[in-house]
């Protein structure tokens, strides 16, 4: 077993590697100029360079900032570029400006659909969207076009933290609701008695950036406060004086729910009919994260029968909402129009941060805040593409295993080739192990350039270890195995003998494959998505598990099980096409020889 350094690459053209500065005014085309090149003495340099010609080296480039932009921003991107501020553009305007343009900039407002970026001709190079979400930018038509997206994802978390307990005290006080009443006239003491804040419990839902600020600041406040965050840091919660718990304990114990998760897929409607039911009647609920968290008519239906006493929301699933919105209507509920980035100082910093990143992007300097893919050399990608699959889905399978509240730290990858530890690059294949397990549970995008920044940040480490084994120098890996270290899982069988969630997989015939789960053999292509039984072996299991899924018209694409013994434990692996519903999972976990089961989304 050799221990896997920084390699020196024998393909030229897959290492990066800095490049002398380039003039501060040049025009360049990311499609016929953008490229990656080598330095194989300095490969621990990471850096990715845009090269101009020489003869695109003439004008200065042209910025369209499309929404409201600070000054300080505005100043600095006006020493290096022509700046042209339209705000309000309609999706049309925005197409016919954009051919003009090498840059755009804009807020949560803009949609920077694929139209913009294939009415753009091939000159817009960067997207830089002055805030954290990006949801607005088409991000796979971006790397499509060969254009950069870059984002601000430091400088406003303080003022959505602020307007997150701005929100907390206004609507335990009923401030937006009295104010209304007296302008109206009326003078209703009675009717506007509030809550105190002081001895309450609050559970921060995502203790990410956001979230940890709202924490400090209830805590100031006297609160009680605990955090449910899958991923997020034991020590850290502590350090603050926060306790992390579980999804259930948080709802359910809560005075208060202040939601600070990305939307994502597994977030989507976390807070519905079902999870309002757990909740301790009379809670009260503010969403400065995205509208979408929460599923919004369950919200009215909690709030009509009194489970939710009141919320606060400064967003919305559709923005702006419908004017006749119930929930924007409902009595109880206060509302701002996504204004949690919106101070003075938030906006000035954020300007600051994107016209940092877009000037530099324009420049050909490594981006930090690059979240969508660079472009890596064809012949590289071709060799391991199916390699890079292979990395991203394991990191995927891996980090939906876990579970507990000790945090995601320490992750080790280990990497089995014939080929000599010089002979093989892995950073592509680390940055999309990274980007498996990071994505699922953030708003971060994560790509070569800004993997292992990402991955600090989060206080990730990954270690890497190379397998050296004998075979043909042909295949660049034999399998890849990540292990997570110092975690629960949600599936004991990944449970490896040393205590860490462990999956390997191996590309087969082109196509990655599940080769172990814990300390289990199992053998299922990685499409679809999978769902893993542990069980006790005997006969006639895998045909009650078919014939659930069957009946649902679940198409099983593989099912392998591998076993410590013949009639001891097993873990079976099924590779379906479809997701099965809840009830037929639930059939599935009745099997009476079945002891726990996963459905892996890939
Ligand atoms: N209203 C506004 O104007 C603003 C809204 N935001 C939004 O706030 C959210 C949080 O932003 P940041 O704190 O900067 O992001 P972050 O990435 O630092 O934090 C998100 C946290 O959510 C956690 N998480 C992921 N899945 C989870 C789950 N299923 N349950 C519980 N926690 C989960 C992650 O582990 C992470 O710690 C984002 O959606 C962002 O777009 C951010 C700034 C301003
Ligand atoms: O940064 C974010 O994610 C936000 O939601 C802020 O959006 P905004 O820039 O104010 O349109």
């Amino acid at each position: 077993m050799a221990s896997f350094k920084t390699p020196a690459l024998k393909n030229p053209s897959l290492s990066l590697s800095t490049k002398p500065r380039l003039p501060s005014a040049f025009s360049v085309s990311f499609r016929d100029n953008l490229r990656f090149s080598r330095s194989s003495s300095r490969l621990q340099r990471r850096f990715l360079i845009i090269t101009a010609s020489a003869a695109s080296i003439s004008s200065k480039p042209t910025v369209l900032v499309a929404e409201k932009l600070g000054e300080a921003g505005l100043t600095l991107i006006k020493e290096f570029a022509n700046v042209d501020c339209s705000y309000s553009l309609s999706p049309e305007e925005l197409c016919t400006k954009i051919s003009l343009c090498d840059a755009l900039i804009v807020r949560s407002g803009t949609k920077v659909s694929r139209e913009v970026f294939e009415s753009a001709g091939g000159r817009l190079k960067v997207v830089g969207r002055a805030g954290v979400g990006i949801d607005n930018v088409d991000l796979a038509a971006a790397t499509e076009h060969g254009c950069l997206v870059v984002n601000a994802p430091t400088a406003n978390t303080v003022a959505a933290a602020e307007h997150g307990i701005a929100l907390l005290a206004a609507m335990a006080r009923n401030v937006a609701q009295a104010d209304a009443s007296m302008k109206a006239g009326k003078w209703q003491r009675n009717k506007y008695v509030g809550v105190s804040l002081v001895g309450k419990t609050l559970a921060v839902l995502g203790f990410g950036k956001v979230g940890s600020e709202v924490a400090r600041r209830a805590k100031g406040l006297g609160m009680h406060v605990i955090a449910h965050d899958p991923y997020a840091s034991a020590d850290r919660a502590r350090a603050i004086g926060v306790e992390l718990v579980s999804f259930e304990e948080a709802i359910s114990t809560a005075d208060f729910i202040s939601l600070h998760m990305p939307l994502t897929a597994a977030t989507n409607k976390m807070l519905n009919d079902e999870t309002f039911a757990k909740m301790k009647k009379g809670v009260r609920i503010v969403n400065v994260a995205r509208g979408g968290v929460i599923d919004e008519d369950a919200l009215v239906r909690a709030l009509d029968a009194g489970i939710v006493a009141q919320a606060a929301l400064d967003v919305f699933t559709e923005e702006p909402p419908k004017q006749d919105s119930k929930l924007v209507q409902h009595e109880r509920v206060t509302v701002t129009p996504h204004l949690g980035a919106s101070t003075i100082e938030a906006q000035e910093g954020v300007a600051i941060e994107i016209a940092e990143a877009v000037v530099g992007a324009l420049k050909g300097e490594l981006a930090a805040t690059a979240v969508n893919a660079p472009m890596v050399p064809a012949e590289v990608l071709i060799e391991l593409k199916p390699y890079v699959e292979l990395a991203e889905k394991l990191g995927r399978l891996a980090v939906q295993l876990v579970a507990g509240v000790s945090g995601l730290k320490n992750v080790k990858v280990s990497y089995a080739s014939s080929r000599a530890p010089d002979d093989l690059d892995t950073r592509l294949l680390r940055a999309m192990i990274t980007k498996g397990l990071i994505e699922p549970i953030s708003s971060v995008y994560v790509n070569l350039v800004n993997a292992d920044y990402t991955a600090k940040q989060r206080g990730l480490r990954i270690t890497e270890e190379r397998i050296v084994i004998d075979g043909s120098p042909e295949c660049p890996l034999e399998s890849i195995q990540v292990q997570i270290a110092n975690v629960e899982s949600k599936f004991a069988g990944a449970i490896s003998e040393s205590g860490e969630i462990k999956v390997e997989g191996q590309v087969k015939d082109g196509i990655p494959h599940l080769t172990k789960v814990g300390s289990f053999q199992v053998d299922v292509s990685l499409e679809g998505s999978i769902i893993l039984c542990r069980q006790v072996d005997q006969p006639g299991i895998i045909g009650k598990v078919g014939s659930i899924l069957g009946q649902e018209n679940v198409n099983v694409s593989f099912m392998s099980v591998g076993r410590i013994a013949p009639r001891k434990q097993a873990v079976m692996a099924i590779g379906v096409d479809d997701q099965p519903s809840k009830g037929s999972l639930q059939r599935i976990g009745e099997v009476p020889a079945i002891e726990e089961f996963v459905f892996l989304k890939l």
